[in-house]
C-alpha cells in the first residue's frame, strides 16, 4: 500500500529520519514503534506530505506521491490523525466530520451559483454520513458539542472520525490511544480491528505500550534515532536485544497502569 524508500528528512540540522525503507502492507495493520525522539512522528509527517524529504522517496499504491501535497495524498486515500488533535474547535462533532468530508461540491463557485439544486444535495449526504460517523463511533451525547468543549478521549474518537469521513484506504494513526482510560481505548481498538476486518482498511499506528499493540497489530516496524531498526511480530521484535536495549534502555519494560 506504501512504500518507504530510503526516506531522509532534516529540521535544517542532520536528518532526524536518515535513509529509513519499509512496507506498509494493504490490509493490515502494521505498528511504528520506537523510544521518543526516534523519528516515527516525523515518518508520518514525510508519508503525509507535512515535511519534505531531503532524500529518498514515498509511493501509495505503487505510484510515487513524493512531490505531492498533503490534501492530494489525502485525495488519494491517505488520512491520519495527529498526536494533539487537529480538530476545529468551534465547530460542533458534526460540522466537524462535514468539514472533513471528502471533496464537498460546494467548494468552488460555479457549483454554488449553478449547481445548487446538487449542491444542497451533496450537503445533505454529507450531513447523513457525519450522522453515521457519530452513531459508528456511539457519541450521540456530544454530537451538538463545540469540538472545543470535548473530553481528550473524546477529542481522539473525533481525530478518528475526521480522519473515516475522508473515506481512506490507509489511515496513519499517530498515539491515538495516548492518555486516554481503558475503557475508551479498548473501545478505539475495537472500531480500528471492526474497520480493518470488515471494510479492509489499512492500518499504521505509532503507540508506545506494547501490549496495546500486540492486540492490534499484525507486525511492528522498529525505529531508534532516525534508523530502521528492525520489523517483525511484536512478541519476536519484544525479545530482540537491539530493540529491549533502544527501546527500554535496557530496563524492564512497564506497561500502562
Ligand atoms: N518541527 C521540528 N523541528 C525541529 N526538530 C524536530 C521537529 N519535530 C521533531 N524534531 C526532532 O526530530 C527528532 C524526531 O522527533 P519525532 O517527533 O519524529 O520522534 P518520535 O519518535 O515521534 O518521538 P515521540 O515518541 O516522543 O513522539 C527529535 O529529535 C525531535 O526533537
Amino acid at each position: 500500500m506504501i512504500s518507504v524508500e530510503h526516506v531522509k528528512v532534516s529540521y535544517g540540522g542532520p536528518n532526524v529520519v536518515d535513509d529509513v525503507s519499509f512496507d506498509i502492507p494493504a490490509g493490515r495493520i502494521t505498528g511504528l514503534i520506537g523510544p521518543n525522539g526516534a523519528g516515527k512522528t516525523t515518518m508520518f509527517n514525510a508519508i503525509a506530505g507535512h515535511v519534505p524529504l531531503a532524500g529518498g522517496r514515498i509511493k501509495l499504491e505503487g505510484k510515487d506521491i513524493t512531490s505531492l501535497k498533503p490534501h492530494q495524498r489525502a485525495a488519494r486515500g491517505l488520512a491520519r490523525t495527529f498526536q494533539i488533535p487537529h480538530e476545529f474547535s468551534q465547530l460542533t462533532v458534526i460540522e466537524n466530520f462535514m468539514a472533513a468530508a471528502a471533496t464537498p461540491i460546494g467548494e468552488n463557485v460555479f457549483n454554488v451559483i449553478f449547481r445548487r439544486g446538487r449542491f444542497a444535495e451533496e450537503e445533505e449526504k454529507t450531513y447523513r454520513a457525519a450522522r453515521d460517523m457519530v452513531a459508528f463511533l456511539e457519541i450521540d451525547q456530544v454530537k451538538d458539542e463545540k469540538a472545543g468543549n470535548l473530553s481528550g478521549g473524546q477529542k481522539k474518537l473525533l481525530e478518528l472520525g475526521r480522519a473515516l469521513m475522508q473515506k481512506p484506504k490507509i489511515i496513519l494513526l499517530d498515539e491515538i490511544g495516548a492518555g486516554i482510560n481503558r475503557t475508551l481505548l479498548a473501545k478505539i481498538s475495537d472500531k480500528i480491528l471492526l474497520l480493518n476486518k470488515e471494510q479492509g482498511l489499512t492500518f499504521c499506528l505509532i503507540e508506545h505500550d506494547l501490549d496495546y499493540v500486540s492486540k492490534l497489530c499484525d507486525e511492528v516496524i522498529v525505529m531508534a534515532q532516525g534508523t530502521l531498526l528492525m520489523r517483525g511480530a511484536v512478541d519476536e521484535v519484544r525479545q530482540d536485544a537491539r530493540v529491549i536495549e533502544a527501546y527500554f534502555g535496557g530496563g524492564k519494560y512497564e506497561a500502562r497502569p
